[in-house]
C-alpha cells in the first residue's frame, strides 16, 4: 500500500455518494435505511472483531479486520462532509 492507496479508497467512496450505482456496497451504506447509524454499528462491529483478531495473535485477521475498519472510518467522513486530508492533517499536527 502507498499514501495514494487510502486516497484512491477515499475518492472512490466520494464517487459512490455522488453517483450511488446499484451494484455497489458503499452505496448501501449511504442509502441504508438506518442512516449514518448503520455506518456506526458497522464500526463498532469491525472495532470489536479488530479487538478479537488482536487477541487471538492472529496477523492475518488484524489485518483484514483493520483494513474493514478504515473502510467504514473514511465511509463516515465523508458521510459527515469531511475530506481525507481532515484526518491525514490532524495526524501530521501531533
Ligand atoms: N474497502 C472496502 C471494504 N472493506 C469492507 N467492505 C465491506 O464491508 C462489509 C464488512 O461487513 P461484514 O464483515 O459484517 O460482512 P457482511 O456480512 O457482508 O456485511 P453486512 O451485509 O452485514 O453489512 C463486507 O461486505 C465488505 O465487502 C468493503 N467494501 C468495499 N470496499 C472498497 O470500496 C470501494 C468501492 O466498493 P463498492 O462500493 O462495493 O463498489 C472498492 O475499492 C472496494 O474494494
Amino acid at each position: 500500500m502507498t499514501d495514494d492507496t487510502l486516497r484512491e479508497l477515499f475518492d472512490l467512496i466520494e464517487s459512490r455518494k455522488a453517483e450511488l450505482p446499484d451494484d455497489s456496497y458503499t452505496t448501501r451504506l449511504f442509502t441504508h435505511e438506518k442512516g449514518q447509524n448503520y455506518v456506526l454499528e458497522k464500526l463498532g462491529e469491525e472495532t470489536t472483531e479488530t479487538i478479537l483478531a488482536a487477541k487471538d495473535d492472529d496477523g492475518e485477521e488484524l489485518a483484514a479486520e483493520s483494513a474493514d475498519l478504515v473502510y467504514h472510518l473514511l465511509v463516515l467522513l465523508s458521510m459527515q462532509e469531511l475530506d481525507l486530508d481532515d484526518l491525514l492533517e490532524e495526524l501530521e499536527r501531533r
